[in-house]
């Protein structure tokens, strides 16, 4: 029996920080080894894993990596655990084929039952410049999407962005007006911007909206052209940190309490405070 019990709000997440490499094939064949593995050992009810897991995270890779929704491989594949494993998976991201040639950074979500339930296109590319630092520009291959997307598991409603969407508050002030308690990222920060923003990014969506933020990303890879950051982490809606991996190829788990967004929402208001007649509001979803 997974681990969801209605009665105390209690969800278990694992969150696979994975390492990738320039084989497809074997990325995808490691997910879902963890997967089992995961399942073996802690029942979770939801799985997440890390952004571009099937790939190697950069521009001239993805046409490359490139699949259809959900007729390739990987989509197949993940279906396929969904269902085996009897468990929610939010499966990070993979460069997708979309209409017109059209290339989109694009997370799966999948039901226990192998039905794909939803799926979400990046809707803000990761284009930065920083002197000394990160260059990045998926905007040369990538387009963006233009969907919010929220899934609901067990009465619980969960938005979902993918890493550079969570430095946009709008986006999740949006889920937070939709009635999401929890917000799922796939991730793949650096290690410029890893250090100095990580964290912070996370516990301020987590207390801006006061609900639940996680982000998975791969492992970090010395050796890689994109080095990613690591620290996969949960995030509670009073911003504390509850959960959080090291850099390396880790499984985190965590039991989530829903019960605690009502709290913290109850205790300190600010959503009823806010001063609408004096800013701009954010639409709803
Ligand atoms: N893959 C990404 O979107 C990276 C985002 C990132 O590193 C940032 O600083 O933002």
């Amino acid at each position: 029996m997974n681990k969801m019990s209605k009665a105390c709000n209690i969800m278990r997440l694992a969150l696979l920080q994975l390492k990738g490499s320039k084989d497809k094939l074997a990325n995808l064949e490691n997910a879902c080894k963890k997967i089992q593995e995961a399942v073996e050992k802690h029942q979770p009810r939801l799985i997440t894993l890390p952004e571009c897991f099937n790939s190697p995270y950069g521009t001239k890779y993805f046409r490359e990596y490139a699949e259809c929704i959900p007729s390739g491989t990987t989509s197949q594949r993940l279906s396929q655990l969904a269902k085996e494993c009897n468990v929610y998976i939010v499966g990070g991201s993979i460069p997708e084929f979309g209409e017109n040639d059209k290339i989109y950074n694009t997370c799966t979500i999948w039901s226990p039952e192998g039905k794909l339930i939803a799926k979400h296109r990046k809707m803000h590319l990761f284009d930065i410049d920083v002197k000394g630092g990160m260059r990045f520009k998926e905007s040369e291959t990538l387009t963006a999407g233009n969907e919010f997307t929220i899934i609901e598991i067990d009465d619980h409603k969960i938005g979902i962005g993918i890493c550079y969407d969570i430095r946009f508050e709008e986006m999740a002030r949006v889920y937070r007006n939709a009635g999401c308690e929890m917000i799922i990222y796939p991730a793949a920060f650096n290690m410029t911007t890893g250090p100095l923003h990580w964290e912070l990014l996370q516990r301020s969506r987590a207390n801006d909206n006061q609900l639940y933020v996680v982000t998975t990303s791969p492992a970090r890879d010395e050796t890689a052209e994109y080095v990613a950051y690591g620290h996969s982490m949960v995030v509670n809606p009073w911003a504390k940190i509850i959960q959080s991996a090291k850099e390396g190829e880790e499984t985190v788990i965590a039991d989530v309490d829903f019960s605690m967004v009502e709290q913290a929402r109850q205790q300190i208001p600010i959503s009823y405070q806010r001063r609408l007649d004096l800013y701009e509001t954010v639409k709803k979803c």
